[in-house]
């Protein structure tokens, strides 16, 4: 659903920080994007949910080549491709609830249509009980899980989630690594960008490992 064919990255007239990149991301596949600081995991990340475009080779999004998609199709692709941030870029201002079902308010969607699946989703990742709370009230660990919430709500076939146990205590990774698995076995693709090799140990998943721009995988 997403491949990249000899993909290089360069910051303007700086060095390449990616280079010769050739992976695929399959449906339903689980795979962990690793490497040490620096190695260019963001960057990739970025090339993947289209944020950035590579300054050489192919990157094709479902079927889209995405140097050349036009402005129009772009968000229509996006939507197809959740992410959760390293800094969880939750809105301080609304509630939980609201931070999640902001993705279906932009789509035009009304609530009464969405309500629901919302309030599911969110006693889903545990946070049923902090729904009505706003962002600065929550722990690390739970706007973690709002923000993988509100990256799920439109249903997206992949995701992309950066750091996603960087700010959380061991038991608490364990508890979001088995929500990417159960969210891996409802059918979704799962990009898991991490140092953590404690979370990598826990399962036999693919390994993309990143070291000096250049990718090795490790199926
Ligand atoms: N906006 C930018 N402008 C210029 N150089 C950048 C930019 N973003 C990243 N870089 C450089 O690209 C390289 C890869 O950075 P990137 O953030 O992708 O690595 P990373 O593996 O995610 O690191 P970390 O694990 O520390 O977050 C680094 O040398 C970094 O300095």
């Amino acid at each position: 659903m997403i491949r990249f064919e000899n993909v290089g990255l360069r910051y303007g007239m700086g060095p390449e920080v990616l280079r010769d990149i050739s992976f695929r991301i399959e449906p339903q596949s689980f795979q962990f994007l690793t490497g040490p600081s620096g190695a260019g995991k963001t960057s990739l990340m970025r090339l993947l949910f289209m944020a950035l475009k590579p300054t050489r080779g192919l990157i094709k999004a479902f079927g889209k080549d995405t140097a050349t998609i036009s402005q129009r199709e772009l968000p229509a692709v996006r939507r197809r491709i959740g992410v959760v941030f390293q800094d969880f870029r939750l809105l301080d201002h609304l509630t939980t609830y609201e931070n999640v079902a902001l993705p279906l308010r932009v789509l035009g969607r009304e609530e009464a249509q969405y309500r629901a699946d919302v309030i599911e989703l969110l006693k889903w990742v545990g946070l049923g009980e902090r729904m009505h709370v706003q962002p600065q009230v929550l722990s690390g660990g739970e706007k973690q899980r709002a923000a993988i919430a509100r990256a799920l709500i439109t249903k997206p076939e992949v995701l992309l989630a950066d750091e996603p146990t960087g700010n959380v205590d061991p038991p608490l990774a364990r508890r979001l690594l088995r929500l990417f698995i159960e969210l891996n076995r409802l059918g979704t693709s799962v990009i898991i960008a991490t140092h953590d090799f404690s979370l990598m140990e826990q399962i036999d998943a693919r390994r993309l490992v990143l070291a000096d721009g250049r990718l090795t995988i490790y199926e």
